[in-house]
């Protein structure tokens, strides 16, 4: 026995409803997005000799929507309207609809639907009356020889959905989905629509039109864009414009832009479509022949969708070019607001990169530099370009003001290392250099004998006192003068605060297998440098061994780790408790002393 399935329709609106539609408003979209289709298919069947148009009409619970497109025969509406899932649209590129299912959002808000049409053909109207228990009749329709071809489309509100019928709710979502359409969309005899992209619209001239744009665009943005982009590719018939931002957007943010589907709005939040390190761009897209999802919210992601955003990545690329020779003043202004994006734009880009190299700062101990000013601070003979993207380092590196030294470069965004290596190798003779904390060792002034002598004891207290905790100490000079001790973390610090925190607090295979691997190391975790310079560090080196030069020295040990934004170990947090409740109660002792006195004199 052969049976055929059946659809509980009620369930399927419930689906629907639930999970393919963002909310019941979205009938209005659909109402529209069969009209549009249905104007497309008149003007492709029968010419375009007749005004589109597309009607609201609301009269309390009642809304009608009418078109003058197609309309429908007998046939259309048993084999397409009448059953679901099956489209007259397909393979029609320039048609939205597809998936024939778009009208039950009308019963979404409605338990039925009235639809009289009149077919372009020629054919009588016709009445169908479709219910939510999945029920229909069809009957001939009002018998008017004058009646006009086209579609009307009546539904009245549902328990609990009039809101959702209310003229002045249908005029604002009717005017953001037709925004772009090119014929009016009335409600209730007011139009709600523009009637057009404004950057078609060069009746004017282009003076004009530029003018038009920059004002929708600052509509848009809620401020003047500081520029835009003109787009238009042959992949998927996009066209529209990119604004560029007034303001540097965060970089996390994806774009959220506008996109059009032939002029009905899709989404205001799409990202595909424009290249990810397009972030200070915002555009505004109408896509002639690309495909929307069934909740028509995104775009399907297919070929013709890869093929759009590659050339729109190469209209954005061939816009920054040509701003650098057209207008030198905006592309700087340009550059100061985004040249995040553009630098990571550069670091995959040999082309790009060198154009837009000489025009990008970067961060360095010597303030913001482009390249070339970088490069011109330090040897013109050995040119060099030094760079840390170990950010603790080039803290301390900054710090050390060493005079004749080139500026280090703070490179800690993982394009920037990239893009000076693809500089250095682009550019004669340019070396690069990685900073490492022995560097920085290797620049400290060596000590006089002298010096030498006057440091013994605080050199041997200090190595006593530190390589307990793990640190390497040293008497060296350097500057600035006011730092008083520097601290540098190895590499395996980390394990030795991993080692010290397992043997603390569990101890076991763990604690033993990394003490293992510790032991094959000769090095401590850290080294610290007590410079000489200071004069607290000169004093300190005037004591002799004792509870308080240990105390200061394990002190000056953790404010140096602090300096360097190392994070503590327990041990260091409580040598830094210990130390400073010491000092606190040797000042406390000294006050008493100092209080108590004058009652001794008396
Ligand atoms: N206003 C209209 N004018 C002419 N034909 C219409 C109209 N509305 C619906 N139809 C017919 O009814 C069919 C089903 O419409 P429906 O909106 O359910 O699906 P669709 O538009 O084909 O696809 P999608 O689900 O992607 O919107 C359409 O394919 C079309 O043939």
């Amino acid at each position: 026995m052969s049976h055929s399935f059946s659809v509980d329709l009620g369930g399927l609106i419930d689906l629907l409803s639930e999970h393919l539609y963002s909310g019941p408003e979205v009938y209005v979209r659909e109402l529209m997005q069969n009209g549009v289709d249905a104007i497309r298919a008149r003007q492709q069947q029968f010419g375009e000799g007749f005004s589109p148009t597309l009607t609201f009409d609301i009269d309390g619970e009642t809304l009608t929507f009418t078109d003058n497109g197609v309309g429908l025969t007998e046939d259309d509406i048993h084999k397409f309207l009448a059953t679901i899932g099956r489209s007259s649209k397909r393979g029609n590129i320039e048609l939205i609809g597809q998936f024939g299912i778009g009208l039950l959002a009308a019963f979404l808000v409605s338990d039925q639907i009235e639809l009289v049409s009149r077919s372009a053909s020629g054919t009588k109207p016709l009445r169908w009356l479709g219910h939510s228990d999945g029920s229909y009749t069809l009957e001939p329709g009002p018998d008017d020889a004058h009646a006009p071809v086209g579609t009307r489309i009546t539904l009245h509100a549902r328990q609990g959905r009039a809101e959702y019928l209310l003229p002045e709710k249908v005029s604002q979502w009717a005017g953001e989905f037709g925004a772009l359409l090119p014929f009016p969309i009335t409600v209730n005899g007011v139009t709600v629509n523009e009637n057009g992209a404004p950057w078609l619209n060069t009746e004017y001239g282009e003076a004009a039109r530029r003018e038009a744009v920059l004002a929708y665009g600052a509509q848009l943005l809620g401020a003047p864009p500081l520029d835009f982009v003109d787009i238009k590719t042959g992949a998927g018939q996009v066209q529209g414009v990119a604004f560029i931002l007034p303001w540097t957007p965060t970089l996390e943010r994806r774009g959220q832009h506008r996109v059009y589907v032939r002029h009905m709005l899709l989404s205001d939040q799409e990202e595909e479509l424009t290249p990810r390190w397009a972030f200070f761009i915002r555009a505004v897209l109408d896509a002639g022949a690309l495909r929307p999802n069934a909740a028509r919210d995104a775009l399907r992601d297919d070929a013709d969708l890869a093929a759009a955003r590659e050339e729109i990545a190469g209209q954005l690329r061939a816009y920054l070019v040509g701003l650098a020779e057209r207008d030198p003043a905006k592309l700087r202004q340009l550059i100061e607001l985004h040249y995040l994006s553009i630098k990571a734009l550069a670091a995959e880009d040999d082309d790009f990169l060198a154009l837009f190299m000489p025009w990008l700062p970067f961060e360095t101990s010597a303030g913001s530099l482009t390249l070339p000013e970088y490069l011109a601070l330090g040897s013109q003979e050995h040119p060099e370009i030094r760079f840390s993207s170990d950010l603790n380092l080039y803290r301390q590196a900054a710090q050390l003001a060493l005079p004749g030294q080139t500026p280090i470069i703070r490179a800690i965004y993982t394009y920037d290392s990239t893009l000076l290596a693809r500089y250095a190798a682009l550019s004669d003779g340019v070396r690069l250099t990685q900073l490492t904390p022995g560097d920085l060792v290797q620049e400290f002034a060596s000590l006089t004998p002298q010096e030498l002598r006057e440091t013994a004891t605080l050199r041997d207290v200090a190595v006593d006192t530190l390589l307990p905790l793990d640190a390497d100490a040293r008497v060296s000079r350097f500057d600035p003068a006011e730092i008083p001790a520097l601290a540098f973390a190895r590499s395996h610090r980390d394990l030795a605060r991993t080692r010290e925190k397992l043997g603390g607090e569990q101890g076991g295979l763990w604690a033993d297998l990394l003490g293992d691997l510790g032991a094959d190391s000769q090095e401590a975790a850290a080294e610290v440098h007590f410079n000489i310079a200071h004069p607290l560090i000169r004093q300190a080196a005037q004591l002799s061994d004792g509870p308080l030069l240990r105390r200061v020295l394990g002190m000056l040990y953790v404010q140096a780790l602090l300096l360097g934004q190392h994070p503590l170990t327990a041990r260091e947090l409580s040598l830094l408790n210990n130390g400073l409740a010491g000092l606190i109660a040797d000042a406390l002792a000294g006050a008493g002393q100092e209080q108590a006195a004058p009652s001794h004199l008396n």
